[in-house]
């Protein structure tokens, strides 16, 4: 029997029947409670989701399905170290980078908890001695700016995590510039290269195949470009200038890192949950090793809360559950991220990744095809200025979109009062927007006498996730809460959300067209890409000659 045809599903079609006509100010008019009802506290975070169209019946009646998809014993196996990656055949453990040394986990026999903190403690040593200015470039030069180069995974949490976080960066640090390279065509590393000095740079390649061409592309050019601008030789190169990040240590000796700059994870951390380890690299320089620690603890509390706390007060189960009624019930395919502090510009492309690379599937952990809807299309901006862009769609468009509005309580307490006042300017728009969107116009009195183009419909869903400050531990336990969502989801909709088999293919498509721009000719492909393929050739002709 497939999920929707089940007894829990059947009776959330049922439920959903009732309340899909239900404004949201119907549901708050009725109910004075709604926020004690349905808002949250566990690390760190506050939930709100009394702006979601639920009442309390929807919330047992999603727990019921939680329930009958055996979610207690899901989250049990993910913990425990259990293959829940099936078409990898192996488990999933990003939960095990942020456990503590002194507690043990033995997967099919053997503690990985010592490798893992072994492998944090060399990331540290490194980091400690690129601050210390104890590594040295190849004239003897302390290091001034490093540059990451990776993708997807092995960029975008890095990326995220050192912008949102870099007022931690301890006063002790040197002032090391920290630089983020991952575009495959060169554009980011071309402009860097202008004006970094090859002395004192160093590249950390981080990739867990160490075969992604993005990255390789990159780092060739990089080395390339530091061997011709040192005149030195390329052992000594990789020696002072590269590290490299990986899970395939071969492919990275083979590539050229030494295996003393070499730092390693394993082939059971996905490379969209990899930030935890020593893939996190960048970021232990940009806020020191110690917080580092302190965001892996915060991950560790909601790790904690996630695996104890029962499914009517689990904030992770909850946005899931909750993610599952709009998209399976109220039929709403997008989803907008809209945080309200410009610290956190990158989760929306991080969370596009944890989300739809890992839940965007049609095919069950068994292998058939799905007749139900998974992951919604992802998308956001930092909210004030998604506002001047596509909020208009929001309020007035013809698509229901389910919306995250993220945002600290406090801000800027050590650093005077108009900044405070622009933290509040921001928190008043971030609470005005869930409003508008829930309520409509109905939130002022003479709405009805409004031109059809002046009126908002409102019934917009959307969850607020506050926490006190932006901290390391907050940061770590925000998107820890995220990770996991994604998982509960994925366990009722019956797929995989740790593999990515939908990204091969254009992987081997692009290698088979590569030569074609350079030869004359272009083999059968089709019309278009033909077409494609003789315009570059043509380009390239008039160019030379
Ligand atoms: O870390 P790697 O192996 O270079 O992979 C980078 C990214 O490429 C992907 O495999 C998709 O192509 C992502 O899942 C991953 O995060």
């Amino acid at each position: 029997m497939t999920v929707n045809n089940s007894p829990a599903w059947q009776a959330l079609s049922a439920h959903a029947n009732k309340v899909r006509e239900k404004h949201l100010t119907e549901m708050f008019a009725e109910d004075s409670e709604r926020y004690d009802k349905f808002s949250f506290r566990a690390a760190h975070c506050l939930t709100d989701f009394s702006k979601q169209r639920i009442t309390s019946t929807t919330l047992q009646l999603l727990i019921d399905l939680a329930e009958q998809q055996k979610l207690p014993q899901r989250i049990e196996a993910l913990f425990s170290g259990e293959k829940v990656n099936l078409s990898e055949n192996r488990p999933a453990l990003h939960t095990a980078l942020r456990q503590p040394a002194d507690q043990p986990l033995l997967v099919e026999g053997v503690d990985i908890s010592e490798e893992i903190h072994a492998s944090l403690e060399k990331m540290e040593t490194l980091v400690d001695q690129i601050h210390n200015g104890q590594w040295r470039g190849y004239d003897g030069s302390p290091i001034k700016n490093v540059v990451n180069i990776g993708v997807g995974g092995s960029d975008l949490g890095p990326l995220m995590t050192c912008r949102a976080l870099s007022m931690f960066a301890p006063e002790h640090i040197r002032d090391i510039d920290i630089h983020f390279v991952s575009s495959m065509d060169g554009s980011h590393l071309a402009g860097l290269l202008t004006h970094i000095d090859p002395a004192s740079t160093l590249f950390i390649v981080s990739s867990k195949s160490f075969s992604t061409i993005d990255t390789l592309a990159n780092a060739n050019t990089a080395r390339e470009w530091l061997v011709d601008t040192s005149g030195l030789p390329l052992e000594l190169i990789s020696q002072h200038h590269f590290i490299g990040i990986t899970a395939s240590p071969e492919k990275a000796a083979d590539w050229g890192i030494p295996e003393k700059n070499q730092l390693h994870f394993w082939d059971w951390t996905g490379g969209r949950y990899s930030m935890w380890s020593v893939i996190g690299m960048a970021i232990a320089l940009q806020i020191g090793n110690k917080n580092f620690r302190q965001m892996l603890a915060g991950a560790h509390q909601m790790d904690t809360h996630f695996r104890s706390a029962p499914p009517a007060e689990n904030l992770p189960v909850l946005m899931a559950m909750i993610g599952i009624w709009n998209i399976n019930f109220l039929d709403i395919h997008a989803h907008a991220v809209l945080p309200y502090d410009g610290r956190l510009e990158h989760v929306p492309a991080y969370l596009e990744q944890l989300e739809m690379e890992s839940n965007g599937k049609s095919v069950t952990l068994n292998g058939e095809k799905l007749n139900y809807a998974t992951c919604p299309i992802l998308w956001g901006e930092v909210g004030p200025n998604a506002q001047h862009a596509f909020y208009q769609l929001l309020h007035q468009g013809t698509e229901s979109v389910m919306c995250d509005f993220i945002a600290p309580a406090l801000r800027y307490q050590d650093q005077g009062e108009d900044l405070q006042a622009q933290h509040q300017l921001a928190l008043a728009n971030c609470l005005a927007q869930s409003r508008l969107l829930a309520l409509g116009d109905s939130v002022l009195d003479d709405a009805d006498t409004a031109p059809a183009h002046k009126r908002y419909r409102g019934n917009q869903p959307s969850t607020t996730i506050m926490f006190d400050t932006l901290s390391p531990a907050s940061f770590g336990a925000l998107i820890a809460m995220y990770e996991h969502k994604v998982y509960v989801q994925s366990v009722i909709w019956e797929i995989n959300p740790f593999d990515q088999w939908g990204v091969e293919l254009g992987k081997q498509v692009a290698t088979s067209l590569l030569d074609q721009f350079t030869e004359q000719t272009s083999s059968a492909t089709d019309s278009s890409t033909e077409g494609l393929i003789r315009y570059v050739q043509q380009q390239r002709r008039e160019n030379q000659s």
